[in-house]
């Protein structure tokens, strides 16, 4: 049994039908009738105390509705679902307190008030003693730097602030598990990587589970060892990124440094950019070695330098969903 265990999950919305016309309008008022939308079907995942987990998938794939479904604000249509032993919509309050959510898109502070007085209102709600609530305010301000907006209302902080606030306000109660949906949505460069050095920090320190819903392939790369990929509600590969990239990462783009321009002949890779004396020339690896095409080129040109790239997650991942390709 895992920290958090799903089993044959599935979840069907059922959407009002609209009728045509007045007649239809008013007919719908004693007889309605409604389409079936499955968003989750027959999920199944086990996730260990500790672990870093991306839950991933286009627009959609059912992320959301099964977060819904793991906080408890959504009931299962069928299937199981444990969290911390819970059954979440069952003891949602219970649930509440092992659990911390933030949503990228919006916050769960209080809109209209200084920052500082949202932590306190939160303090108040989980009854976090005065100590640990000291604990965690001195630990959070120091890594995010929260006195440098304390006194501003949640409205007026810049989306990082923002991030930051809610972050540490879900920790707050030490929670088991942390639900993170696009943690560093719209944030810069910088402030994307504090805050998932936060992240990675809060993972290994004090061995939250986290499960991390993302679009940023980058933030998968540098958190996660293991991934669930979702696609028209069902699980398509659940494991670590290496074997992703084994199955499906084949090309590799080689770049060389000639002493000068010269037009390549190669057999076997596809020149895809040129700049100079520079060329980018990608690959099939299981069609040929890197070593051979780096004999071609060096039978046409002095090579001066010479670098592999290896094909990014995302790019993989892209060309998964475009082949509808499957992996066991
Ligand atoms: N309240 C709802 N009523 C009806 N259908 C819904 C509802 N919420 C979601 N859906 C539908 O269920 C499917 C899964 O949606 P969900 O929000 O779980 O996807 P997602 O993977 O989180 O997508 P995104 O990345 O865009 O947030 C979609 O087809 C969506 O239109």
């Amino acid at each position: 049994m895992g920290i958090i265990d799903v089993n044959h999950l599935s979840k069907q919305y059922f959407i009002a039908k609209r009728q045509e016309g007045m007649w239809g309008a008013v007919r719908s008022l004693f007889h309605r009738e409604y389409i079936t939308k499955t968003a989750v079907e027959d999920v199944s995942f086990s996730i260990e105390a500790g672990e870093m987990v991306g839950y991933i998938g286009p627009n959609g794939a059912g992320k959301s509705t099964t977060i819904k479904m793991l906080t408890g604000i959504l009931v299962p249509s069928a299937g199981d679902v444990t969290v911390g032993g819970l059954v979440p919509y069952r003891e949602r309050q219970k649930n509440a307190r092992q659990i911390g959510v933030v949503f990228g898109q919006r916050s769960q502070l209080w809109w209209d008030l200084p920052t500082i007085e949202s932590f306190e209102l939160l303090k108040q709600v989980y009854a976090i003693s005065d100590q640990q609530y000291r604990k965690n305010m001195d630990t959070f301000t120091e890594i995010l730097r929260l006195d440098e907006f304390y006194q501003t209302p949640v409205r007026q902080l810049s989306l990082g602030q923002r991030m930051r606030a809610d972050i540490a306000a879900s920790l707050l109660h030490d929670p088991a598990i942390l639900f993170l949906d696009e943690p560093t949505i719209g944030l810069d460069v910088v402030a994307k990587e504090r805050m998932r050095t936060f992240i990675q920090e809060m993972n290994q320190e004090r061995g939250i589970t986290v499960i991390l819903t993302t679009h940023d392939m980058a933030d998968i790369e540098r958190l996660c060892k293991r991934m669930i990929l979702i696609d028209q509600g069902r699980v398509m590969y659940d494991g670590g990124l290496s074997k992703i990239r084994d199955r499906f990462g084949k090309s590799r783009i080689l770049i060389v440094d000639l002493e000068k321009d010269t037009q390549l002949q190669v057999q076997g890779a596809e020149l895809i950019r040129s700049e100079g004396n520079r060329k980018w020339l990608r690959f099939n690896r299981e069609e040929i070695t890197a070593a051979q095409l780096i004999q071609q080129v060096s039978i046409q040109a002095d090579i001066q330098d010479l670098s592999l790239e290896e094909p990014e997650i995302d790019s993989i991942i892209r060309q998964m969903y475009e082949e509808g390709l499957s992996v066991g």
